[in-house]
């Protein structure tokens, strides 16, 4: 049974006006996108790593050693492509003692001009840049569908030698794409695979309260895994720069936090948020919305611009700047739900969020001399009802999850 207009609208405000991380009407599974593989059509084809596997403890040790040639380079270019720890330790110990810079850009592939935006930052500050491709088992709850994640290692590769190509020949970076890291389950979780659950044993990071909050009471396990397997990486390639998207605002602020806590050597780097013509955020899983929902999944970014508007405004209230976002939501999903079902699309908001920089604790009024963050996530669900040969997306389109945010920064 499908929700009425009401209802939902009931729902946004229930999760706006309390700050909660959840409406009442979502579900908590969080199905991800369905893929499918790319074919690649290069000569000499970039040999991924296996795809990830339903983890498990076993599985995790079983795996045996990686035996792959030591030179080994992405098709037409002199990206290295290191698979192991011991690998990449090796290719950093010189630049280690000839104090040329190293910046990592954590990625888990997919690879969109997002991702792109980041390495050309790394580029221009620093001699080399590591990007990492590595789809984190422990970051995916149970009920999220690890084993379908986008996986696109042919089209990754290619993105990767066309950027690096675009790098030499601008004259005005500092280095280029000098490796990527793509490393197993098995090299990253050594003493065999924690588990994804939420009582799972093993080696964590946790970076709480801040973890608990928004995405990760969405979320519970995902940045215990973002945190550990991002401290990992660090200890790993041991990068001066690190480079994160502000599209994941909670986890740029988790990093921080990682960072300074632990006294990591490396300063964090956030880049803005790349986007289409229309304003959505770009990220790997909006190839599952299809054309019709893709045209409705801008609602967040809307929402979140009238709150920002009413910020800009003078408004410095949390019922007042978020009830712009609530205004504009509504408006989108009352002309929705007047369509048939073989022409509306159907969208539930998460959260909309006003909250501290810092600790993304939720705010009641907002300090100009502290700014604050406005973010929110939106389940786009599955069409209803196609129209004959309507395009649906990737996979017969799913259900998305799409987040988006907008910092209100300190006055100055
Ligand atoms: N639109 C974007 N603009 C800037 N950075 C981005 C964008 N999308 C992702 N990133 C950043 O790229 C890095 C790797 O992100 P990831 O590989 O998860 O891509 P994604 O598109 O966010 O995927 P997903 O659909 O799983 O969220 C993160 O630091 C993330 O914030
Ligand atoms: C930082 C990250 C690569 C860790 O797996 C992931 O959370 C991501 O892609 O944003
Ligand atoms: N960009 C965040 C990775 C994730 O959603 O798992």
């Amino acid at each position: 049974m499908q929700p009425t207009l009401p209802v939902l609208r009931q729902a946004v405000r229930a999760a706006i006006s309390l700050g909660r991380s959840r409406a009442t009407l979502a579900s908590r599974g969080l199905p991800l996108a369905h893929h499918q593989p790319r074919p690649h059509t290069g000569s000499r084809p970039f040999q991924p790593p296996p795809p990830p596997p339903t983890p498990s403890r076993a599985m995790a040790t079983r795996c045996a050693p990686t035996s792959l040639s030591a030179r080994e380079t992405l098709p037409s270019s002199s990206i290295r492509v290191l698979r192991t720890v011991e690998s990449v330790r090796r290719w950093r110990r010189p630049h280690q003692l000839d104090q040329r810079t190293v910046a990592l850009v954590p990625t888990m592939g997919a690879l969109h001009e997002g991702h792109l935006s980041l390495i050309r930052a790394a580029a221009r500050a620093n001699h080399h840049v590591v990007v990492s491709v590595y789809v984190n088992p422990a970051q995916f709850g149970v009920r999220e569908d690890l084993a379908s994640y986008p996986v696109t290692w042919a089209a990754d590769a290619a993105a990767l030698v066309r950027l690096d190509r675009e790098l030499a020949d601008d004259g005005h970076n500092l280095g280029r794409i000098s490796a990527v890291f793509a490393p197993r389950t098995a090299d990253m979780y050594p003493s065999g695979f924690p588990g994804q659950e939420v009582d799972s044993k093993g080696s964590f990071v946790n970076i709480t309260p801040v973890a608990e909050l928004l995405e990760g009471g969405s979320r519970p396990t995902f940045f215990r895994g973002v945190a550990t397997v991002c401290l990992k990486l660090f200890n790993i390639v041991q990068p001066d720069r690190v480079y994160f998207g502000q599209k994941d605002v909670q986890q740029t602020v988790v990093i921080k936090k990682l960072v300074s806590d632990f006294m990591l050597p490396t300063e964090v780097v956030v880049g803005p948020t790349a986007r289409a013509e229309d304003g959505l955020a770009l990220s790997s899983r909006n190839v599952y919305l299809g054309e019709r929902r893709r045209a409705v999944a801008t609602v967040l970014r809307k929402g979140l611009r009238a709150a920002e508007d009413a910020y800009s405004g003078g408004a410095r209230d949390r019922e007042t700047v978020l009830g712009a976002a609530t205004k504009v939501i509504d408006g989108v999903l009352a002309e929705q739900m007047a369509l048939g079902p073989e022409e509306r699309v159907r969208f539930e908001i998460e959260y909309i969020s006003l909250a501290d920089p810092e600790s993304m604790e939720e705010l009641s009024v907002v300090d100009p001399a502290r700014g604050g963050i406005l973010s929110g996530a939106v389940r786009m669900l599955p069409v209803e009802a196609a129209r004959e040969g309507e395009d649906l997306g990737h996979s017969g389109g799913p259900l998305v999850r799409l987040i988006d945010n907008i910092i209100l920064a300190p006055a100055a």
